[in-house]
This record gives structure tokens, sequence and C-alpha cells, in this order.
């Protein structure tokens, strides 16, 4: 529990540098460890999502270490993982579940695997049933959730595979087990979704052909150990982005952020918005840099549609902070995916938002936000809760920012899961202007 105080009438103000991506840092572990050869990686997430996705890569007999700085990931070939000794514990992390179901599909032992209660309540039917068709194996619950087994399998057949859902976890879950199977896997995305895991997999010396939502794969014989600098992640700097545009008087620059075109969608949407947001782009041989400068400004509503979610699925509820403070209606659709992340993110961004004086109406695929609401906690002290959700729990802090009165936060501690030291750098643009 902690009490956050409105931001001072000086505004915000400071450099921050978020940690690193989190999607990034997963993806590093995971061809670190199917590479022969090490992986060094700098600016690795350590975060609670990604240390899962460490600790499953070390039950595998992985050796993962820092170095310094950085991760230190000594490859071990496709082939060279040991049967753990324990069940498979994922936490509360979707992506490491998604993509190791692909990746570890074809393995010669039974990987029982399970979750927080957040993760057991999410769907991975939208994984096992395509890894199926390459005949891959699972037990989950008869909803096809957590717990389960990664079953015993010794071989993977490609498909042809048209995307139901713009999900870059079954997308990436697909290409892992492709790299595997036998003839060619192709995967046809009708909206694109972050490509991290097709570029990584090229900069490890890997064969992939995209070619306008088309995305081909074959069974790669060998997968060699790379230096990957991890970029900041865009999807932390966007709390400081709208904490920046909607609290009077503010100025804050964000360095190095990944600015890669399928995650660059929270800069556009409040580019359509009305924000004037700086980019300083910084030469990069890997996933493209820049720093990013926000100052306070108004905003006003727009229409956020289907088209528009996969870019900037996890900036949703940070957006819809900022369409509360814009004048006129933001109306998003297309969003039903929100429902099924670590909490149904709808029901969760109003829950808490409406507590303080927000106008938002509920909608089965998305919400409609009257904005220009004063934020105002309506007598005494009010708690706003994460739910054990960090996207929503950083909302929470930066809605603390503009509310008149006592904000208590609660269940602070999920932050972790993606952004650690969050309140440690929000306190630092708190400090009074020199
Ligand atoms: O591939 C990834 O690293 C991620 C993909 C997205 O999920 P979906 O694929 O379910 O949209 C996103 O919400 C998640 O935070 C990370
Ligand atoms: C949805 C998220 O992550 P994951 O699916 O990996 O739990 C997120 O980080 O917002």
């Amino acid at each position: 529990m902690i009490k956050l105080t409105k931001a001072p009438k000086s505004g915000l103000h400071g450099e921050i540098t978020v940690p690193g991506d989190k999607s990034i840092s997963h993806r590093a572990l995971m061809f670190g460890a199917i590479a022969t050869g090490d992986t060094i990686v700098d600016n690795f997430l350590m975060s609670d999502d990604v240390m899962r996705t460490m600790t499953l890569f070390r039950e595998l007999g992985v050796n993962i270490s820092q170095v310094g700085p950085q991760i230190k990931v000594i490859g071990k070939g496709l082939a060279g993982f040991t049967k753990p000794k324990h069940a498979l514990n994922m936490g509360n992390s979707g992506t490491s579940t998604r993509l190791l179901m692909g990746l570890l599909s074809k393995q010669p032992f039974d990987m029982p695997f399970f979750g927080d209660e957040s993760l057991s309540n999410r769907p991975l039917g939208r994984v096992a049933k395509p890894l199926s068709l390459m005949n891959a194996k699972f037990d989950l619950t008869a909803d096809e959730f957590l717990p389960g087994t990664i079953k015993e399998n010794n071989r993977l057949q490609g498909m042809t595979y048209e995307m139901p859902v713009a999900s870059a976890q079954v997308k990436s879950a697909i290409l892992l087990a492709g790299i595997q199977a036998e003839g060619e896997t192709v995967v046809i995305e009708k909206m694109p979704s972050r490509d991290h895991t097709e570029r990584m997999l090229r900069q490890f010396g890997g064969t992939i052909v995209t070619d306008n939502g088309v995305i081909t794969v074959q069974q790669q014989r060998q997968l060699h150990g790379q230096h990957v600098l991890v970029p900041s992640d865009i999807s932390s700097a966007a709390f400081f982005m709208v904490a920046g545009l909607i609290t009077p008087n503010s100025e804050i620059t964000l360095k190095k952020v990944g600015v890669n075109p399928t995650r660059v969608g929270v800069i556009k949407l409040l580019e359509r918005m009305g924000a004037n947001i700086m980019q300083e782009p910084i030469p990069s041989d890997g996933e493209a840099l820049a720093d990013i400068i926000v100052k306070s400004q108004s905003l006003h509503g727009i229409n956020i549609t289907a088209d528009d979610i996969p870019s900037a699925v996890d900036e949703l509820p940070i957006l819809a902070l900022a369409a509360t403070q814009a004048q006129g209606d933001t109306v998003i659709s297309g969003a039903a995916e929100l429902r099924v992340k670590e909490t149904d993110r709808i029901a969760t961004v109003i829950s808490e938002l409406t507590k303080i004086g927000a106008d938002i109406e509920e909608k089965q695929d998305g919400m409609i936000i009257h904005g220009g609401t004063p934020l105002h906690v309506p007598q005494g002290s009010i708690l706003l809760d994460s739910h054990g959700d960090h996207r929503i729990g950083m909302m929470n802090a930066v809605a603390a920012l503009i509310t008149e009165g006592d904000v208590i936060l609660t269940g602070e501690d999920a932050m972790g899961v993606s952004y650690p030291g969050f309140l440690a750098d929000l306190v630092l643009l708190m400090r009074e202007k020199i």
C-alpha cells in the first residue's frame, strides 16, 4: 500500500531511461538457449516475468549468468535440453507460456506446467490448436487453460495457418515450432503484430521470409549465439509519455526507447489526439531506437478501431487515462483482446478510473470515454487497486498525479512484472524543478 500525492504545480521534469523491453528480453533468452555458442544480452529486463523465463531455461539445463551489466546465455541447441526436475512454473507470464509451448513442443520428455491464478484463466487453445495441427501434443484443462502438460513428441510437421486473432504470441509459438518442423510453416497475419521473433530469428542466422503478412520458415539447422542490445520498452515509456502530456507544466525525455514500427501505436494514437511528440532517432544495428520528448499539451478524443489495436495493445489502459483528459469522446472498439490479458482490462480500467470521477461506458469490445473530466477523490481518500495487473497498477499511479485528494495505491507489487523501479522513477520526475 502506498500513498501518492498530486504532481507539483511545476510539473514533471527530467530524463528517464526506462528498463529493457519485456518482449525482446524473453526472446533473447529463448534464442540464446536454442542457439549454439554464447549469447550476450545488454539492457536485459530484470522483471518478474522475464526472470520466470530465465528460471525455466535454467531448469531445462541452460547456463545463464550475469556478467557485470550483461546477461550471458550458453546455448544448448534445440536438442540439448534436460528434463526438468519440477513442473514448470509460468508465474503470471503469458509470453513465457505461449512461446514456450511452441519452442518446447518437440522434446523427448513430458513437461507439466502451471501458472498463477490470473494466468490459469488465460486462453491457451489459441496456441494449442494450431500447434496440434503440427503434431504437437498438450494436456490442458477442459477449457484449454493451465495447469497442463507439454507432451513428449519427436516429430513436428509444417503447415499453413491463417491467424484468427492478431497475436504476436500465437504467431511466435507457431514460428518457434516451425523452425523444428518438417517442411514449410507459413503463418498468415491479417494485421501485423510485433515482429521481434522474426527479427531475432534472422539475427541468430536463421532464414525467414516475410512478405505482406505472409511469414514462412523452414526447419533450421543451427542458430548461432549473438550480442543482443535490448531497447528500452516503449510499453513502459508509454506511462511517462501520458504522464508528461496530462500533467500541467511538464517536460520529460525518455532515452533510447525501442520504436519498432509494430510497437509505435501509442505514439501514433497520441498524435491523432493532437499531441506533438518529438522523436530523435538514435543510430542502431538492431531494433530502431529514439529519444522521445513530451511536454504537457491539450488532447482531443478520437476513434480507436480494430486496426489500431495490435500495435498498441498493452498501452490501451494508459491511453484510456489520457482520453479522460481529452476534449470530447474517445471510442475504443475491436479491442476484445483486452478481456484476456492479466486482468479483463476493459473492466479493471473502468473500475479504477471511475472511482476518481472518470466517465466511461463499457462495451463488449472496448469502451467509450467521455473526456474532459477533472479527476478527484470524492471524499477522504480512495484506494486504487492494480487487481494484480502491472499495467493497471502503473495507470493508477499516473492517474494519481492529476487527482485532487488522497490516492492510495494497492497491489502495487504487480508493477514488478514489467517495471520493478516504476514508482522510484515517477518520484524522480516529481522533484521540484530547480
Ligand atoms: O509477443 C509478445 O511478447 C507479447 C504479445 C502481446 O500479446 P498477444 O500476442 O496475446 O497480443 C502483448 O500483449 C504481450 O504483452 C507481449
Ligand atoms: C499482456 C501482457 O503480458 P503477457 O501476455 O506476457 O502476460 C502485458 O505485458 O501487458
